[in-house]
């Protein structure tokens, strides 16, 4: 689980998050949704210790971020598991290889063992015989794939995932989805994914944090979004034709 306890951040005068606090259950695939530049990424970033928070706390299963020292620290980043972005594989590296690269910063496994761990990794997300190929001969959802193998190469209590879906097709988009959501139950991960897509929060949101200037506004569930009294939630909802007809046939 993992806690945001009135968070703050800011740049310089200009306040991105305000007061937030919001609970990130253990097993379950949460979501936080907003306009662009509500203040997502910079939420997703402070949590994971990219931004160091203005003011609040973050706490990992009662470990708290700020009060962790630098070994500490380094412990909890190998309980991290990260999905940029794009997919942020290393161009010039295999697939094998890109799945290895967290067991060779950070493990003393053997080779066979590291063979074996990327492999498992691999069939994990269905993507076999992929090993020898580079990221540029594979295609966007094959290499979101192998981002996901290798963000769970270290078995990572907590999985952060940025925009998981940019630049991918709807379909392939819940085919990314799904597997996400189901590594996460399977493996009893922490995950947090940040998001714009509405399929993805009605396919995926076990639980949902609506945030809108850098607040947070609204949380629940995809159950519960339908139901909501929120303008702000309902404009963001329904800006899209598609969900207000939904809304209708709910009503
Ligand atoms: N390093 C930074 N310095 C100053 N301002 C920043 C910095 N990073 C983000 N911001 C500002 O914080 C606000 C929120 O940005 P953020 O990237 O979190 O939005 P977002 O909700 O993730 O948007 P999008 O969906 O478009 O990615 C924006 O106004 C942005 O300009």
């Amino acid at each position: 689980m993992i806690e945001a306890v009135n968070v703050f951040k800011s740049f310089e005068d200009k306040e991105v998050l305000k007061d937030i606090s919001a609970v990130f259950e253990k097993g379950q695939t949460n979501l936080i949704i907003g306009q662009s530049g509500s203040g997502k990424t910079v939420l997703l970033k402070s949590l994971v210790g990219l931004h160091e928070v203005t003011k609040g706390e973050i706490l990992f299963d009662g470990r708290s971020l700020v009060g962790l020292n630098s070994k500490q620290k380094k412990a909890l980043r190998q309980e991290i598991g990260m999905l940029f972005q794009g997919s942020a594989l290393f161009d010039s590296m295999t697939v094998e290889e890109n799945v290895r690269f967290p067991l060779d910063m950070f493990t003393h496994m053997t080779e066979e063992e590291k063979r074996d761990r990327a492999n498992f990794c691999l069939d994990r997300v269905r993507l076999e015989n992929a090993n020898n190929r580079l990221p540029s001969e594979i295609s966007g959802g094959m290499q979101k794939r192998v981002a996901i193998a290798r963000a769970i190469a270290l078995n990572p209590k907590y999985l952060f995932c940025d925009e998981p879906n940019s630049g991918l097709d709807p379909r392939t988009s819940i085919v990314i989805d799904e597997l996400i959501h189901e590594i996460t139950e399977e493996y009893g991960m922490t995950t947090i994914v940040n998001t714009h897509d509405m399929n993805s929060v009605m396919g995926i949101g076990d639980k949902i944090i609506f945030i809108y200037q850098g607040e947070k506004y609204w949380e629940g569930t995809k159950d519960d979004i339908f139901h909501v009294q929120n303008k702000q939630l309902e404009d963001f909802i329904f800006a899209s034709k598609m969900f207000r007809q939904i809304k209708e046939v709910h009503k």
